[in-house]
């Protein structure tokens, strides 16, 4: 399969390289950064530690996506918008890590899934995905009476909040409950905030650091706490998780598709 990674110079563009170097089944055959970066024209191995892999950074996205069977998007949400009309224009499968999407980016997605393959995650660790699916089975169970709460931890850089796995962990609680994340979602407190209203499902970020990723979500009740938690320790499962969803999305129907389809996790 011949991949493209977007954002090729970021923290998880290096790692997608590799892994896509050191999976089966897939070739990396070219590597974008936006016009002006000062990667352009660097072996996109020599940049992502590896041996040369005769593959120069480009700007030129249309050119890369036409002799393309995919594309690993792990940018900003304004680029991952165009990169996917840009997909969807080849008709090649767009795999979007990015996070911090709002509703208007997530709208631009639905409407290029209409055309192509789309899988996106918050998160791509099987770790993650699987506590989801528990975090879902316990919101099912326990009442309302239970307080919902996540906290996440990210390295100094990240810029959006909360994480992409907070919402995902948020969403498998609120579909656990059958009620819609948007409306019960609290984030951010600070001053005189009143009492904890009951149904919400809090959120709570910390920046600091080299941390990769901490999640936790916490059932608190009368008397008694259920904790689950994920610690990802090397940002690497994430772009494995990213190649492995390209080549279970190869020649699928156009489509939203997210990990726990690609990690068969969505009948748990
Ligand atoms: N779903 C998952 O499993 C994971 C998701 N993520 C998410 O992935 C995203 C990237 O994270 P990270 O790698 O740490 O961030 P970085 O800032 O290190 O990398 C992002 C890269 O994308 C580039 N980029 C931005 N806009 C464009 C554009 N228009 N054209 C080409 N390249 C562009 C940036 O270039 P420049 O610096 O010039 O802006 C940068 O090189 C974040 O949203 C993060 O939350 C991260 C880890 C796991
Ligand atoms: O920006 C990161 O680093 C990460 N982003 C993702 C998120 O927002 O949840 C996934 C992972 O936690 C690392």
């Amino acid at each position: 399969m011949r991949l493209v990674v977007v954002g090729a110079a970021g923290r998880m563009g290096r790692m997608l390289i590799r892994a896509i170097d050191q999976a089966e089944g897939c070739r990396l055959v070219a590597a974008v950064e936006r016009p002006g970066a000062a990667s352009i024209g660097e072996d996109a191995g020599l940049l992502a530690g590896l041996p040369p892999l005769g593959v120069a950074m480009t700007d030129d996205a249309p050119a890369a996506f036409a002799a393309a069977d995919g594309v690993l998007d792990f940018t900003a949400p304004d680029a991952t918008v165009a990169f996917a009309d840009l997909a969807a224009q080849a008709r090649i499968l767009h795999v979007v890590g990015t996070t911090g999407l709002e509703p208007a980016h997530l709208a631009r997605l639905a409407a290029a899934a209409t055309h192509t393959p789309i899988i996106r995650s918050g998160n791509m660790s099987l770790g993650v995905n699987l506590l989801a699916a528990l975090v879902r089975k316990v919101a099912a169970t326990l009442g309302t009476d239970w307080d919902i709460e996540i906290v996440e931890m990210h390295h100094r850089m990240k810029v959006d909040a909360p994480s992409g796995t907070a919402v995902l962990l948020g969403e498998a609680a609120a579909e656990g409950r059958a009620v819609d994340l948007a409306q019960q979602r609290v984030a951010g407190r600070d001053g005189i905030t009143g009492a904890r209203a009951p149904g919400m499902i809090g959120f709570a970020a910390l920046r600091g650091g080299t941390v990769v990723g901490d999640h936790k979500v916490i059932f608190a009740g009368a008397g008694e706490r259920l904790e689950l938690a994920h610690v990802a320790e090397d940002r690497s499962l994430f772009a494995q998780g990213a190649v492995k969803a390209a080549l279970w999305g190869r020649g699928r129907a156009p489509g939203l598709y997210s990990m726990a389809d690609v990690l068969g996790l969505d009948t748990l």
